[in-house]
């Protein structure tokens, strides 16, 4: 086994650090302020790996609070009323797995009316975390907004934080400013609003009751995607109390859709709907679906298509009262939208000479299990395809350890040859061997030491060993030297045959191995 510990460039960041470093942001902001300032400055933003650890030992969980700081902080911004968020006709989506899909899916869609000249005209997309840069979470028209964009909106928040300090005291303690992803979202409501966008799509971040995006009191329409077992130590660990956080989202007077779920989370939607008088539509899949060529061609994704069809005909109701939609088939913008969609990092395959990279952020049991049975389905369909080899990581949660039993027999129940991954590499999420990290990737909420002792990935390891016996382990201390191992592996093979490699486990691992593989920002 290879636990050979190459240099590894991190910034520990102590907490006791944290007021020196915004004195110093704040001084350099004055004169430059560019989007790496505000990178730097959301950076800080970040709750330190102590402070969340303190948290967890003393039982302390996110609740109704944090929806109303929100309110505040959009009242010190310039949005004193939920009302001001209306124009942005928000379509909120919920889920463990797919709300990212479905929102694309929105996305595309819309995107075909828009080109048409509209409606919507301009459309706004939140979705998270990040693959490659911390801008592609807030998209226009499809696209990140750019670095400059980023950073104007940034710091007009960060200031008008500042000089209305303390309105809303009632709301939200004076001086302070929302943690990284609720900044975002905060900045992202701003940059909406003031670019003019007609239709926003947000997928929430965490669960939904308290999540930060549930500020909306008036979506257009309420999306709950495939709901299972994830951030248990904030929502709860059985399927029922998750779906509870889920449903938070569902507004009286604003439609809402959701999709087959397991019994025990479907109770819980239906028995909330009732509770707030909504109007819970349980989908099918689409039959309209039938034709369109929805890829991966799998179950779970034309679920997460179904959900976002319905999404998208409702705000096209909205916004032109003369969209009605055919029960019979899809306009062709919507087969477009649907078959079109970019959503990087999600079941996507590269190829090179010797190596068939299949690239998937998967980061849940049930969501690996869906991306073993999706790589074993593309290396089915090949002839020329030799031996597979899994790069995997997830960071941060002990419970990741749990995820392997089920990608480990998932490949092996699913491959003709039953023989599973060959080769095994773990690695941290540090992007390179020389560098360290991206700035975008810098995460002060995991132990460093961690990191630099790859505690973790040797935890993977022994797990792996006792999984499968045949394969080949290693433990990589950065991503780049983890595709190194893979394409060292593809040359010494000699059979001609293309390796199959799968990545997945995280994305900030994804993401960064798309930005190596592509020698470029992937966005
Ligand atoms: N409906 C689904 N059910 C199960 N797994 C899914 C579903 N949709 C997508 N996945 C899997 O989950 C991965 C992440 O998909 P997506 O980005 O849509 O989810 P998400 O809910 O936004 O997740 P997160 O924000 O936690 O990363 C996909 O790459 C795919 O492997
Ligand atoms: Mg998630
Ligand atoms: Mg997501």
């Amino acid at each position: 086994m290879n636990h050979v510990l190459r240099r590894v460039v991190i910034s520990p960041r102590p907490f006791a650090n944290l007021n020196f470093t915004s004195l110093l942001i704040n001084r350099k902001m004055a004169s430059t302020r560019s989007y790496n300032d505000a990178i730097d400055a959301l950076n800080s933003l970040q709750t330190p790996f102590a402070v969340i650890e303190a948290r967890r030992k003393a039982g302390i969980r996110p609740d109704g609070d944090s929806v109303r700081e929100m309110r505040g902080y959009l009242a010190r911004i310039g949005y004193p009323s939920p009302r001001d968020l209306d124009p942005l006709n928000i379509i909120h989506v919920a889920g463990t797995k797919g709300k990212g899909s479905t929102c694309a899916f929105v996305d595309s869609i819309l995107s075909r009316y828009r080109r048409k000249g509209g409606p919507p005209t301009k459309v706004g997309l939140l979705t998270s975390p990040h693959l490659i840069a911390v801008r592609e979470r807030i998209r226009i028209d499809s696209s990140p907004i750019s670095e400059e964009t980023f950073a104007k909106y940034f710091f007009q928040v960060w200031d008008r934080l500042e000089a209305n300090a303390n309105i809303a005291a009632d709301q939200v303690e004076p001086g302070t400013k929302p943690i990284y992803s609720r900044y975002l979202t905060l900045m992202s409501y701003h940059v909406f609003l003031s670019e003019g966008v007609d239709a926003a799509i947000y997928e929430t971040g965490i669960g939904g009751e308290y999540d930060a995006t549930n500020v909306v009191e008036r979506p257009v329409a309420s999306g709950i995607s495939t709901l299972g077992i994830d951030h248990v130590y904030v929502l709860g660990g059985t399927v029922d109390k998750i779906a509870w956080h889920k449903a938070g989202i569902m507004k009286t007077g604003s439609p809402a859709f959701t999709i087959e779920q397991v019994p025990a989370a479907a109770d819980v939607l239906k028995e909330r709907a009732v509770e707030k008088g909504v109007n819970l539509k349980v989908l099918d899949v689409d039959p309209r679906l039938k034709d369109v060529n929805v890829r991966p061609d799998a179950l779970f994704q034309k679920k997460n298509a179904t959900l976002g069809v319905a999404l998208a005909e409702t705000v096209l109701q909205k916004l032109d009262p003369s969209f009605t939609p055919n029960p019979e088939s899809l306009p062709q913008e919507f087969i477009e939208g649907l078959e079109q969609v970019v959503w990087r990092g999600r079941c996507e395959v590269k190829e090179e000479d010797k190596i068939i990279w299949h690239v998937d952020g998967a980061h849940t049991v049930d969501s690996l299990k869906m991306a073993a049975r999706w790589f074993i389905h593309e290396c089915a369909e090949r002839s020329n395809a030799g031996p597979q080899v899994l790069i995997f990581n997830q960071q941060g949660r002990s419970e990741a350890v749990d995820f392997l039993d089920g990608l480990c027999n998932t490949v092996k129940q699913a491959d003709p040859t039953g023989e599973g991954f060959k080769h095994v590499i773990f690695c941290t999420n540090v992007t390179y061997a020389a560098t360290g990290y991206k700035r975008d990737f810098v995460n002060h909420q995991y132990n460093p030491a961690d990191i630099e002792k790859m505690t973790q990935q040797k935890i993977f390891a022994e797990k792996w060993a006792v999984l499968d016996r045949s394969a080949t382990i290693s433990v990589m201390p950065s991503i780049e030297e983890a595709i190194n191992t893979a394409r060292s592996i593809a040359d010494a093979d000699g059979s001609g045959r293309k390796l199959q490699a799968l990545i997945t486990g995280s994305l900030h691992l994804v993401g960064g191995a798309l930005g190596i593989l592509e020698k470029a920002d992937a966005l």
